[in-house]
């Protein structure tokens, strides 16, 4: 056992986080004590969580004043496994001092993939494409079926310039697009790195082939893309969200799909999570949509659970997380 501490809970909010974190939190002197429910459920876990030490949160519930309460004053600090922290009361974490860490960094290639899957699938007309199959609809003697929109020579704008966005930008740079641009508050000072341009919010919305959103959810960003701004967009553009639904206004972006205010969208992310199956979205067929899998590879999910273990493991041993969240 590497620097052992005295023994310490944690409480493990879902059953399938991956062997080696637990492993590793073990190897340092946690009893682990796991709640069992899938979908996590609030009652198990106010039920287990009064007078551990740490909390490892591995899903995407409200983390609050509840369950701090619940814990007890002898809790000295929480992780997410997640890089998102919009469900987290982070006034309430900062009022009572607990330290609160997260999981960015390590998400960015696996959503960057799959961000440049959704950039192909929309702007390609995949789902629409399946959907004229299964409606016999199948019209390849037609010169202008299907046209969609290519990553070449196209203007790529991002939402949001971080870790995420900055991964789909390096991996376009073999791509032969026209011009990388992003709307941040501030210009990043390593964006001469993806040849990209900092651009006003307007601009972003005006010049984009395809626009990807890749920021955080905050008061700030909620609803961002509405009707207002998707009447900005090109006709041809492709829209893409990979960060959270609350983000966009669903209501504004099925109106601007089925009206050819924009072009197609690819959403990993909803409002809310379940997408209801009745949900008008799923029967636009420019509108690919995935259930929130961004993450969704071993080796992603495995360095976000050793990430979380081992923000837990600094907080206990006295040192700074590694990824704090604020
Ligand atoms: O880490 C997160 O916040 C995610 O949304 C994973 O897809």
């Amino acid at each position: 056992m590497s620097r052992a501490t005295r023994a310490f809970k944690v409480l493990i909010s879902h059953p399938n986080v991956p062997a080696p974190a637990l492993e590793l939190l073990r190897s340092r002197g946690a009893e682990t004590i796991i709640c069992q429910s899938v979908p996590p459920s609030r009652d198990e876990i106010l039920q287990k969580v009064p007078g551990v030490d740490a909390i490892y949160w591995a899903h995407y519930q409200p983390l609050n004043a509840g369950i701090l309460d619940a814990a007890g004053s002898q809790l000295r600090c929480v992780s997410t496994m997640s890089s998102g922290i919009d469900f987290v009361d982070i006034p309430e974490f900062q009022k009572r001092g607990i330290p609160l860490g997260h999981t960015p960094g390590v998400v960015k290639n696996a959503v960057a993939d799959l961000a440049i899957g959704l950039m192909i699938a929309a702007g390609r007309h995949f789902h629409a494409g399946r959907t004229e199959i299964e409606r016999s609809q199948w019209k390849i003697e037609q010169i202008n079926w299907m046209m969609g929109q290519e990553i070449r020579d196209s203007v790529i704008g991002f939402f949001g310039f971080g870790g995420i966005s900055q991964a789909i930008a390096k991996r376009l740079q073999c791509w032969d697009v026209a011009k990388i641009i992003y709307h941040t508050r501030t210009r990043k000072e390593n964006d001469g790195d993806f040849k990209a341009e900092h651009v006003s919010f307007e601009q972003l919305l005006q010049e984009s082939d395809f626009l990807v959103v890749a920021a955080p959810l905050t008061n700030e960003t909620r609803e961002k893309f509405n009707g207002k701004a998707f009447d900005l967009m090109k006709r041809s553009s492709v829209f893409v969200n990979v960060a959270r639904g609350g983000l966009v206004n669903q209501t504004d972006l099925h109106d601007a799909l089925t009206t050819g205010t924009i072009s197609a969208a690819g959403l990993d992310v909803t409002t809310p999570e379940p997408l209801p199956a009745n949900s008008p979205l799923l029967k636009v067929p420019n509108c690919v949509i995935l259930p929130h899998m961004g993450t969704q590879t071993m080796k992603t999910t495995i360095e976000m659970s050793l990430l979380a273990a081992n923000n837990i493991l600094n907080a206990i041993e006295g040192k700074p997380m590694i990824r704090p969240a604020y």
